[in-house]
Parts: structure tokens; C-alpha cells; sequence
């Protein structure tokens, strides 16, 4: 787990950010350009010495103003990823990888250099210069040499905001295996929706330098006076597992809190995979009866838990389906007609979901 406690004060902007974060998988921080994102990750690498502050990572204690305690950067047992790669240019892969752990005031597995490089995949180019790497490569390896310290957290800066769509999807497969078979928590600062809902296990939601939200994701991506949760983008993640196969049909079952979907037909994913489903909310429409005959095939029962409304005549609908929250975006006309409140009953058609 990690607690922080922060209170930095700059002129004309203060940050203050009390959270606890889970000890493993993937925390996004999220929110928009300069509502502090990059300054707490700063606070917790230690660049930046907050006059109040408290943080305790897994249990150890890296910086207590009470007691005028501030472990420094190179003590912390973390890795830092940059948008920049910023690796050295004079030196090969290989020694920009060895010069990081020279570096680290910290590191015990005498294989971390090896694990990282098999993790990002980047054998093949220990030996090259950086300027002879991709963009995307190079961004693997300031990952990889990242991780090479064995951190026992990794803060991840807007790792693909530099790189282009064609780059950023050549790496978001490696950053998901880091989230799966690495066992430290990733703290991640973003403000793509798409890596968000991609990649987080947890986000925390930040404006204005405060903390507006913070908790497991499909929770948190679904509240009402989220940021997320407004628009056209507005979208739900189903945790599921895959309980059958209709080849015939082309068709895979997963089974998730509120039922069984039918989705695209996922060959490859055996009974008992555990996946994760995007639903758009613009992709939910609801019905107080369930449809007798319908070409839809998810048609799920679902209580309302809130609404909002916007100014354009939509209202944003959340849903609970046993357990699992469920954004539906429909015309406030239809909210109307339906007598939609906090607390009725009906059911959700699902147009269409996406595996992530
Ligand atoms: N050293 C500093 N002195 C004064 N103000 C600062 C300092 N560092 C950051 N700020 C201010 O703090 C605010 C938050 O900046 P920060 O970089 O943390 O935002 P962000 O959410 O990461 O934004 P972005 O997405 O654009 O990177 C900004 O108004 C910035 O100008």
C-alpha cells in the first residue's frame, strides 16, 4: 500500500492529495493539463520536498515532516519513466541499462537487468546506439532500464504522450504484460481515456491540484461528477471471464457480476480467461420491460443509482447490474417517458462491448 499525505504549496497553485493506493497493479492519475498529476509523482520520487507531507510506501517510511524525515530520491526504491526517454546518447542500450543500476543506491536481484530486457523485449538491441532506435524503442528501453533497478514502485510520466498512435499501440501490449507479471505497483499519470481504461486497475481523478476521486477503477471511471463519466467518450469496464464458445455463431459467452454477454467470437481465449470489456455508455439504451423478441443479444436487468443531466438534452444514467456499475447515455426526453429515477428497475441492452 502506499499512503501519502501532501500538502506543496507553489504560488497561485497547491497541491494536497491524501490517498491510499493499492500495493500492486496499475493506479492511473488522471485529470487535466495542470491539475497536479506530475507534481505528486514528484512528491513521491522525492524531487520535490513537500513543507507537509507524510508518505509510507509498503510499510517503509520515505518522508514524515513531523519528524523532519525526507528519505532522498536515490534512497527510494522506485523507478521513474519520463515522456522523454532522455537516455544517454553516447552510451549503447546496455550500458545506458547498467549505468541506471550502477546508479541505484538500491538494487538486490542480480537478474533485474536481464528480466527487465526480456519483459521489453529489446535482446536484439543492447548492442545499438539510441539514436538508431525508434521512438517506441527507445521509450522500451527507458522502461526497461526503469525496471532494471528492481524498484519496488514504478512512476510512469506520460510514457506515450510523445510517441504516435502507431508507436503508442506497438507499446501498450508491453505495458499491460508489466502490469500482469510485474508484482509493484505502477503509479501512471495520464490524461488518455483510452490508456486509462486500458491499462488501470485503480484511478485516482485529479483537479485543480486536489484529489476528486480515487478508487478501483470501474467504481470510479463510472461516477456521476467524474470528468470521465461525461460525453460521448463516457465508458463502463466489466471485469469478466469467458464461460463458452458458439463458434457456430461466431460468438463468445463471458460471464461477469450482472450476467453472461455474448461478444465477437475470442478463439483464443480458453473458458475461465479472465478478460476486461468496454461498454461506451452511448452503447447502452435501456427498456422497463424485457424485450420479448429484440435483435440485441445482451439484455441485462439493472437498477438506476443516479443520473445527470446535460445541457443538451442527454442524460447520463448509472446503473448497477449485481454489483457491477454501468453508464447508459440516453436522451433526457427518454429519461422522462421511462420515469427514470434512483431506484428503478429495468433493463439494459448492450449494442456492443470491446475487449481490451
Ligand atoms: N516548481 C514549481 N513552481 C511553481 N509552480 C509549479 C512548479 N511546478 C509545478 N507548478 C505548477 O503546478 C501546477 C500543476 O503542475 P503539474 O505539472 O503537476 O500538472 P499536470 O497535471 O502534471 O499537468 P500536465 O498534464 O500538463 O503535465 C501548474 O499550475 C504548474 O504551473
Amino acid at each position: 500500500m502506499i499512503e501519502a499525505n501532501i500538502r506543496l504549496p507553489f504560488s497561485g497553485f497547491t497541491l494536497e492529495a491524501d490517498l491510499q493506493l493499492p500495493g500492486k497493479g496499475v493506479t492511473a492519475l488522471f485529470g487535466h493539463s495542470g491539475s497536479g498529476k506530475t507534481t505528486l509523482l514528484r512528491c513521491i520520487a522525492g524531487l520535490e520536498r513537500a513543507p507537509q507531507g507524510f508518505l509510507r510506501v509498503k510499510g517503509k517510511l520515505w518522508q514524515d515532516s513531523k519528524q523532519d524525515f525526507f528519505l532522498p530520491t536515490h534512497k527510494r526504491p522506485l523507478g521513474y519513466v519520463f515522456q522523454e526517454a532522455s537516455l544517454f546518447p553516447h552510451l549503447s542500450v546496455r550500458k545506458n541499462l547498467e549505468y541506471g543500476r550502477k546508479r541505484a543506491g538500491f538494487v538486490r536481484n542480480p537478474n533485474g537487468l536481464e528480466q527487465a530486457v526480456e519483459l521489453l523485449g529489446i535482446g536484439h538491441l543492447l548492442e545499438r546506439m539510441p539514436e538508431r532506435l525508434s521512438g517506441g524503442e527507445r521509450q522500451r528501453v527507458a522502461i526497461a532500464r526503469a525496471l532494471a533497478v528492481c524498484p519496488q514502485v514504478l512512476l510512469m510520466d506520460e510514457p506515450l504522450a510523445a510517441l504516435d498512435l502507431q508507436r503508442k499501440q506497438e507499446i501498450l501490449p508491453f505495458l499491460a504484460r508489466l502490469q500482469n507479471e510485474v508484482g509493484i505497483p505502477i503509479l501512471y499519470v495520464t490524461h488518455s481515456p483510452q490508456e486509462v481504461t486500458q491499462l488501470a486497475d485503480h484511478l485516482v481523478v485529479m483537479e485543480a491540484g486536489q484529489v476528486k476521486a480515487s478508487g478501483p477503477i470501474a467504481e470510479t471511471l463510472t461516477r456521476l461528477d467524474s470528468p470521465m463519466a461525461q460525453g460521448k467518450q463516457a465508458s463502463s469496464i466489466l471485469q469478466a471471464q469467458v464461460c463458452g464458445h458458439e463458434p457456430e455463431f461466431h460468438l463468445t459467452l463471458a460471464q461477469f457480476a450482472g450476467g453472461t454477454l455474448s461478444l465477437p467470437y475470442q478463439q483464443a481465449a480458453s473458458v475461465g480467461t479472465a478478460i476486461r470489456l468496454r461498454v461506451y455508455a452511448r452503447d447502452v439504451s435501456l427498456t422497463l420491460q424485457q424485450p420479448a423478441q429484440t435483435s440485441i443479444l445482451n439484455v441485462l436487468p439493472a437498477m438506476v443509482t443516479g443520473m445527470a443531466h446535460d445541457r443538451e438534452g442527454r442524460t447520463m444514467v448509472r446503473l448497477n447490474l449485481g454489483g457491477a456499475p454501468l453508464l447508459a447515455h440516453i436522451t433526457r426526453k427518454s429519461a422522462s417517458v421511462l420515469g427514470l429515477e434512483k431506484g428503478v428497475r429495468v433493463f439494459a441492452q448492450i449494442k456492443a462491448t470491446a475487449i481490451l
